[in-house]
């Protein structure tokens, strides 16, 4: 069984608090009924932990709270000990850049080879991608996609995609990784391929959030899970 950190493991932009702190969280869209409702947890900062529910659940409006796409309708959301509500537009972007995230949707740019995909997160930051591209092409080689290196997005399979969008959520090294069904699209082996991954960027200091159905994956990983049902919370020290 993989075994993740889990441990207080700051990066070197620590400040006080959690990476991730949620106190009585709920959230709505527009005028509807809460999706979310009392919601409270902590990420520790470098924690790795698994986010499941059943379909409708709420898990991916969770992960837009963290990620910023959307606001609490009540209650606390915080990270890196910073109250996100009091947080100005303008400030929106550099806290993003701190959070590496895979959607369900992959969103990829469609004009971009797979590798341009993946240095993306490292060009925005200013890097220079040159230094990188070795780095680049072994992220590439290890989520199966040492082949496809040069693709547009629109000439890829759903499982392809999936892994290229991986690979440019964590390529920058994010000090929060969040992810949402990231498996869903593969075969069982390389989902655990990428889950080592996963664990292996948690041990270079990363906190990791991962929402999915897969139990098996869950299993295969020691690590706590938080369980949703109906836009609630309940806490579990692990699967059942
Ligand atoms: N943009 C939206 N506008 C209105 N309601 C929404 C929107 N997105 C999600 N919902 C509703 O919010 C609830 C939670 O949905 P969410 O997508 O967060 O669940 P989930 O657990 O991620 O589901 P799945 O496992 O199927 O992806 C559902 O009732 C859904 O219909």
């Amino acid at each position: 069984m993989d075994q993740p950190s889990n441990a207080s493991n700051p990066t070197d932009e620590a400040g006080p608090g959690p990476a991730v702190h949620f106190d009585n969280v709920g959230m709505r869209y527009g005028r509807g009924p809460e999706v979310l409702s009392d919601i409270s947890f902590d990420l520790p900062r470098g924690s790795f932990q698994f986010l499941t529910g059943p379909s409708g659940a709420g898990k991916t409006s969770l992960l837009r709270l963290i990620y910023l796409a959307e606001r609490p309708s009540r209650g606390l959301v915080s990270l890196f000990g910073e109250d996100t509500s009091v947080m100005e537009r303008g400030a929106l972007p550099a806290f993003r850049r701190r959070i590496g995230v895979i959607f369900q949707d992959f969103r990829l740019l469609q004009h971009l080879s797979v590798f341009d995909n993946v240095a993306l997160p490292l060009r925005v930051a200013g890097q220079n991608v040159r230094q990188y591209g070795e780095d680049i092409v072994e992220l590439l080689n290890w989520v199966g996609l040492g082949h496809r290196i040069d693709a547009l997005p629109p000439t890829l399979s759903g499982g392809e995609q999936q892994r290229a969008a991986i690979a440019r959520a964590v390529v920058s090294r994010p000090e929060i990784l969040i992810a949402d069904e990231p498996t869903g699209n593969v075969d069982p082996d390389m989902a655990r391929r990428l889950l080592r991954l996963f664990v292996e960027l948690n041990r270079l200091g990363t906190t990791v959030l991962i929402a999915s159905h897969d139990i098996a994956l869950i299993r295969s990983v020691n690590a706590p899970v938080l369980e949703l049902a109906e836009g609630r919370l309940n806490r579990r020290a692990r699967s059942a």
